[in-house]
């Protein structure tokens, strides 16, 4: 297995505050990898740099090879990155079949006088995203909720659209975060199994944010734990877990 992401001495600094600060990471095709940290630590800001929101102050990202650094979000979900959000950011007045296909237009496309025309292949188009859009829902048992309005699903469902958004963009990387936020213990354990069967059936590499200790050494082979913007250990969930650096910075002195 080949190197997909490769992060180096990445950081960034917001004024006088430095809220990442030489952080290296290397992730193979395939892995599912947690990135971990108390509150404020700088994980959702790496995440923001790795899809372009932020533009680091310094270090490298290489996604299969090619710089990510100074690329728009956009252009970073074409180079195969999708990402989710610590709040869920779904088109709420749109059904759940929709919020699919608006992703899947990232891999499916056709010219604009096709779509404006309404010309056959427009339809044909049409019924090939109904039908990927759909598979894809009903990976997550959300088929039957192709028509339900998003803001009408019930929170856990809600997440796992998010994923389903994120995945119809035909992701190499795929970023959550902190997928399992606000999940009773039901939800996150089939949380679990759904990113589990999502690397298998679309092969694609995780990168996950979690509070949940019990999600991210379940799950991830591979965890990086980020201190105030600082790398303070990585590691097999076992090995981090139980480093007394890890334990100190998650439970205070
Ligand atoms: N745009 C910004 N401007 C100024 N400071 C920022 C900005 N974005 C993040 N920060 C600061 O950077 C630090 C890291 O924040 P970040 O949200 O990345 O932490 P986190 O590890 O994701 O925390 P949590 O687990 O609470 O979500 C914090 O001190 C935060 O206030």
């Amino acid at each position: 297995m080949g190197v997909l992401l490769e992060v180096k001495n990445l950081g960034i600094s917001f004024g006088g505050l430095r809220a990442v600060d030489g952080l290296n990471m290397t992730i193979n095709e395939g892995a599912l990898v947690g990135l971990i940290g108390p509150n404020g630590a700088g994980k959702t800001t790496a995440f923001n740099m790795l899809t372009g929101v932020y533009r680091p102050t310094d270090g490298t990202i290489l996604l299969d090879g090619k710089s990510l650094v100074g690329k728009k979000p956009a252009e970073i979900c074409q180079e195969g990155v999708a990402r989710t959000f610590q709040n869920i950011r779904l088109f709420t007045q749109m059904s759940v079949l929709d919020n699919v296909k608006v992703a899947l237009h990232n891999s499916i496309r056709y010219n604009l006088a096709t779509s404006f025309l309404h010309l056959p292949s427009y339809f044909s188009k049409e019924k090939e995203m109904d039908e990927e859009a759909l598979k894809i829902l009903k990976i997550f048992e959300l088929d039957t909720y192709a028509d339900t309005n998003a803001s009408n699903l019930p929170y856990g469902k809600q997440r796992k659209l998010e994923i389903a958004r994120a995945l119809a963009t035909n992701p190499k990387l795929l970023l959550l975060d902190e997928p399992a936020a606000g999940m009773n213990p039901n939800e996150t354990k089939e949380l679990m199994e759904t990113i589990e069967l999502i690397r298998k059936e679309f092969k694609v590499t995780i990168l996950l944010i979690e509070h949940d200790m019990k999600l991210v050494s379940g799950i991830c082979e591979y965890l990086y734990v980020l201190n105030f913007g600082t790398e303070l250990a990585h590691g097999t969930p076992a090995e981090v877990l139980n480093d007394p650096k890890v334990v100190k910075a998650y439970l205070g002195e």
